[in-house]
């Protein structure tokens, strides 16, 4: 942080303005190149890195205004609490670089940041000091502060420091693995599964996404920006996020799965759901794809996903498209997509459709009641933010979330990973723990020091 202005903090139960402060200023400047990474790289303040698929990146440091909630109504507070925090903000600026609130949910909302989550509230959103954005219209510095003055300042010190920063910075390699241990046993997964499957068998349960984490001890520390960016190269379909917390905790993660982007009335989501490795040829990999769209179990454990993404979706809208499935590559695996489409029928904020989405059967289960007891009974670690909403949205309620999934916390030399698989009916316990040792792999081999 620079250190010029305190942050704006909005939290606890009183939704008045926690320093009776007025509207927040920001101002903008276009930059010559950036590395992101660099920006990012060693803070020891709050931090923030979101990029997508469609060549939006940002990164953000410092914290203007920082929103948490917790509990059942943690969405509709976070929302108060940023109607509050944007309330007459003057933006100086083009509307790629307009300050955004960066940050995301625990999967559920009884979540108490324990030792592994430490600093990781129930709902938790920083709208950052300074923010860099890079997107087809150029890449841009935007300042955030209390007023005129400061706000101009900031500007003029991070430009500064900004131009001594490298535009390029080499993505280096992975720290290298010590050891690993894992939370989940093999055994206790075959149990875990076998119940869910009699639970499914009854007829109270019919999918459930159990997960497991792997914790890794590192040789060195971890470079979390670079470890991104080496991702990037190899998964450039995937988004990308980092939210460092002044705790020293970093969650971050390269997760294929968009939850839901919306612009104005138009929204953006999909059901993402079933999963096979890559082949070796383009032959095995088509043979892998036809397995996948031919099977009775996968096409049952998409549908459910694709079902229930239109029915929480359909109240809202005035027209909804769910569009034929495909096949979603990604260097490591395959995926069955559903791409899904809406316009609302009135002024929402993206908040409301991620309240309404998470969780999806992708990450949940069905019924989704059901569906949270079997996790809850049946794992044995704190899934804190992993498959969760993790994202941004903007003063005008606009905004897109990714699903915290391929994700990892990192401290300076550990990274506890998380990853998990539908169970339905026929699922079979050693299929679905290879798959989850597969969705492992992305973040593990970047830390690996190949
Ligand atoms: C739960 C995860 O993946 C979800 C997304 C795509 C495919 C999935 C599957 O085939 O089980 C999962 O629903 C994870 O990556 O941890």
């Amino acid at each position: 942080m620079d250190g010029s202005s305190g942050e704006r903090r909005l939290a606890g139960d009183a939704d008045s303005p926690a320093d009776g402060s007025t509207a927040l200023v920001s101002t903008s400047r276009e930059l010559e190149d950036v590395s992101f990474g660099a920006v990012v790289d060693t803070a020891a303040d709050s931090r923030v890195l979101w990029a997508t698929p469609d060549g939006l990146e940002v990164v953000g440091r410092g914290v203007a205004a920082r929103l948490t909630a917790s509990g059942p109504g943690r969405f509709d507070r976070i929302r108060t609490r940023a109607a509050r925090a944007f309330d007459g903000l003057e933006h100086d600026g083009p509307r790629v670089a307009r300050p955004r609130a960066f940050g995301g949910f625990s999967f559920h909302d009884g979540h108490e940041s324990g030792a592994l989550w430490a600093g990781f509230d129930a709902a938790a959103f920083v709208v950052p000091q300074i923010l860099v954005v890079r997107h087809d219209e150029g890449t841009w510095l935007t300042a955030v502060a209390d007023d005129e003055d400061a706000a101009a300042d900031r500007l003029g010190r991070w430009d500064d420091r900004l131009a001594d920063l490298p535009t390029m910075r080499p993505s280096g390699t992975g720290p290298g693995v010590a050891s690993t241990r894992r939370t989940t046993s093999r055994e206790d997964w075959t149990e875990q599964v076998e119940t869910a499957l009699e639970r499914i068998d009854r007829g109270d349960l019919t999918k459930v996404v159990l997960a497991q984490s792997l914790s890794v001890d590192l040789d060195g520390s971890v470079d979390v920006p670079e470890t991104l960016e080496r991702l990037r190269r190899r998964y450039p379909n995937c988004y990308r996020f980092l939210i460092g917390h002044e705790t020293g905790r970093t969650f971050f993660g390269a997760p294929p799965e968009r939850l839901v982007a919306k612009r104005g009335t138009r929204v953006e989501t999909e059901a993402l759901a079933g999963s096979v490795p890559r082949g070796e040829t383009p032959e095995a990999d088509e043979a892998y794809a036809d397995e996948m769209r031919d099977s009775d179990k996968v096409r049952r454990e998409h549908g459910l996903v694709a079902e229930a993404i239109r029915a929480q979706l359909e109240p809202f809208a005035r027209d909804l498209t769910v569009d034929d499935r495909t096949i979603r590559r990604l260097a490591n695996i395959q995926h069955l997509q559903t791409p899904i489409e809406a316009t609302l029928e009135g002024d929402r904020h993206v908040l409301e459709l991620v309240e309404a989405l998470h969780p999806t059967p992708a990450v949940g289960g069905v019924p989704p009641a059901a569906a949270w007891e079997t996790i809850r009974d049946a794992e044995t670690f704190d899934r804190g933010w992993y498959a969760a909403p993790i994202g941004w949205f903007d003063a005008v309620g606009d905004g897109e979330f990714a699903v915290g999934l391929r994700s990892g916390i990192a401290t300076d030399e550990t990274v506890t990973l998380f990853a998990g698989s539908g169970i339905v009916a026929d699922s079979d316990p050693d299929e679905e723990w290879d798959e989850v040792q597969l969705k492992f792999r992305p973040i593990l081999d970047e830390l690996g020091g190949r």
